[in-house]
């Protein structure tokens, strides 16, 4: 399995954030996760990509037991994610934010960084090529010298997926990719998801947007209050009572 969660479990304090979920991803597929507010989404991306550790449980990739790793070895190891666009540097231009992304991947240390040795130089060439890479692919090179803060939401959106895609993973995690966006902007971001699987990137996302989410996902969990209560396809999802209940008798194919 490309991806395997054993009994992941986080606690804060008294809160059971996470509770013991099992979850597989598959290479190549795009996922989703969903539920209500405060369901322990955001918390399993974390844990995944290094950022919390688990209060128990495990994380397999490619076999590979990264469990509690810290958040650059896992991006070293091929998994990425997307922050809120309120994490780039506004003041930057959106090619100076995603060159940061690719220095994560480098080995350049201090001493390579303070006396530029060869190495730094090479990697540094390399760095911006990457940027270029990125940049091109989500149609970003027409804005790449402006400052992050003159530019549209929907490019921060892109910018934000650049820097995921920096690192050059293999699995991308995207947090809530199309938040604060209107419908047009919307497809064209999920456009954007499905070249990213079509490049054989594989792809998890979080995401509100349910018409979105059914019509991009091939594989969608649920989570509610923590817990997994419902893994499936759209259509298996869009049936499941369990799902319909805890989105409060709200339509989950809205
Ligand atoms: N660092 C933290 N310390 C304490 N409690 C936390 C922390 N992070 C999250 N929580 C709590 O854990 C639970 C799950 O939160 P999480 O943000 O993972 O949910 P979510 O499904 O991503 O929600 P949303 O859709 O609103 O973003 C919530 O009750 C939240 O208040």
């Amino acid at each position: 399995m490309f991806l395997e969660v054993k009994k992941l479990t986080k606690r804060f304090g008294g809160l059971i954030a996470v509770k013991e979920v099992d979850y597989t991803i598959e290479k190549g597929k795009i996922n989703a996760i969903i539920g209500p507010n405060g369901a322990g989404k955001s918390t399993f991306f974390n844990l995944i990509s290094g950022m919390l550790k688990p209060s128990s449980g495990k994380i397999f990739f490619k076999h590979q037991d990264i469990t509690g790793l810290p958040a650059n070895k896992i991006a070293k190891l091929g998994i990425s994610r997307t922050f809120q666009t309120t994490t780039l540097f506004e003041k930057a231009s959106v090619f100076e934010n995603v060159v940061v992304g690719h220095r994560l991947r480098t080995k350049t240390n201090m001493f390579d960084a303070l006396f530029h040795t060869p190495r730094y130089k090479r990697e540094e060439e390399e760095s911006k090529e990457k940027a270029l890479e990125v940049l091109k692919f989500t149609g970003l090179l027409d804005v790449a010298d402006q400052v992050v803060a003159n530019i549209s939401q929907e490019e921060k959106k892109r910018t934000a997926f650049a820097l995921a895609l920096a690192t050059d993973p293999e699995l991308v995690f995207l947090d809530e990719p199309t938040a604060g966006i209107n419908p047009d902007e919307t497809d064209k971001l999920s456009e954007l998801i499905i070249e990213m699987a079509r490049d054989g990137i594989t792809v998890c996302l979080i995401e509100h947007k349910m018409q979105m989410v059914m019509q991009l996902a091939e594989k969608i969990m649920v989570l509610n209050y923590g817990e997994k209560i419902a893994e499936g396809t759209p259509q298996e999802i869009q049936n499941n009572e369990q799902v319909i209940k805890a989105y409060l008798g709200g339509s989950v194919s809205a």
